[in-house]
């Protein structure tokens, strides 16, 4: 079967001060309809700016690819003609949660006038808004008749994500709803365009813990009941377990690991994987940390870039980055010596 989404040996850095940054090297994962894939890793691995490589969303000025390709049902599209990828996937095909729901919103605007605004141009019931093609896009119309279908569509994804009284809420500003609800409200807006993919960017780091709870139950909840793809980034493992079908590791800007999580969890192979579970608290509330320091990305380590810091590594290691080895039904790690006591 054809993964709805699958990056392939995507490469690609920032021109910086200091030279060019080799942020994503040869990064590869895949996702199905439905599936909620965990991509996990420290602060600075890398998983933001995999998401925006996905996304179409990278500076343009300083971002460079260097190799790979994002497929997305079939189409590359990090080669296929920007204004269709605009047209027809960013913010329909595939959307976005953000971070920071506050900071996404527009403060002086109501977030229904907002949400309208989405809608005029991703709704689903937009194939191409009626305007004259030289005409700017801004002053294109958006039809009553459509915009009635949409008004109704609002509402009923607001129930959809246990939002109460929807129509007094879209008539307040961002500050008067709280994080939960904005959150609650970014994720209706994502699901809007009738998505198959939503990249959800550590949707919960801003919110208190019970919060979080909830609004990770409702991703999971709306993945299934709606065949949705969700990719999720976060450093979270403990989200991660709670609402992934699979997980990725990421690694200074390399993927190591990649299974379902059941297995991620009883039996993680590369030692940086081991690492991360053992710096988790345990119920004392002891964490051990991993020895060392993520590496820089303008001159990072050769091979595998956990070598510094990883006790079993040798010369190999040093000189090439490994290549996948299979260690059961979805379970992948790139290295010379995982451990193998996966069951
Ligand atoms: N526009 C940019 N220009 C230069 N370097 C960048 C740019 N964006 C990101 N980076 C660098 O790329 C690396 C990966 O950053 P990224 O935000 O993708 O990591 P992350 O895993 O999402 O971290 P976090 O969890 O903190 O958001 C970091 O070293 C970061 O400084």
């Amino acid at each position: 079967m054809t993964a709805l989404l699958s990056v392939e040996d995507l490469s690609l850095g920032f021109a910086t001060e200091a030279g060019f940054a080799s942020v994503l090297d040869r990064v590869s994962l895949s996702i199905e309809r439905g599936q909620v894939l965990g991509l996990v890793g420290e602060s600075g691995c890398g998983k933001t700016t995999l998401a925006r490589a996905i996304l179409g969303v990278l500076p343009r000025e300083t971002a460079r690819i260097t190799g790979g390709r994002v497929l997305f049902r079939g189409t590359d599209l990090l080669t296929a003609d920007p204004a269709s990828v605009n047209q027809t996937i960013r913010g329909r095909a595939i959307t976005f949660v953000p971070q920071d729901p506050f900071t996404s919103f527009n403060p002086v605007f109501t977030v229904g006038d907002q949400i309208m605004e989405i809608l005029k141009w991703k709704s689903p019931r937009a194939a191409e808004l009626p305007g004259r093609r030289w005409l700017p896009a801004v002053v294109a119309r958006y039809p009553a008749e459509r915009q009635r279908a949409d008004v109704d569509a609002v509402l009923e994804l607001l129930d959809t994500v246990q939002l109460p009284r929807p129509k007094q809420l879209l008539r307040k500003y961002p500050h008067e709803l709280s994080g939960g609800q904005r959150q609650r409200l970014m994720i209706a807006m994502a699901l809007l365009p009738g998505p198959d993919l939503v990249i959800a960017d550590e949707p919960t780091t801003a919110l208190d813990v019970t919060i979080q709870a909830q609004i990770l139950g409702l991703i999971r909840r709306l993945a299934t009941e709606r065949n949705v793809a969700v990719l999720l980034t976060t450093h979270d493992l403990g989200a991660a377990y709670e609402i992934c079908d699979a997980v990725n590791v990421m690694y200074a800007g390399q993927d190591v690991e990649s299974a379902p999580v059941d297995r991620f969890f009883a039996s993680p192979a590369h030692p940086y994987t081991t690492k991360l579970l053992a710096s988790l608290p345990d119920a004392n509330g002891t964490a051990s940390g991993i020895p060392g320091e993520v590496p820089g990305l303008i001159t990072p380590p050769g091979g595998c870039r956990f070598h510094p810091r990883c006790e079993r590594a040798d010369g190999p290691c040093r000189e090439a980055r490994p290549p996948v080895d299979q260690l059961g039904a979805g379970h992948w790690v790139r290295c010379y010596h995982p451990h193998r006591d996966a069951p």
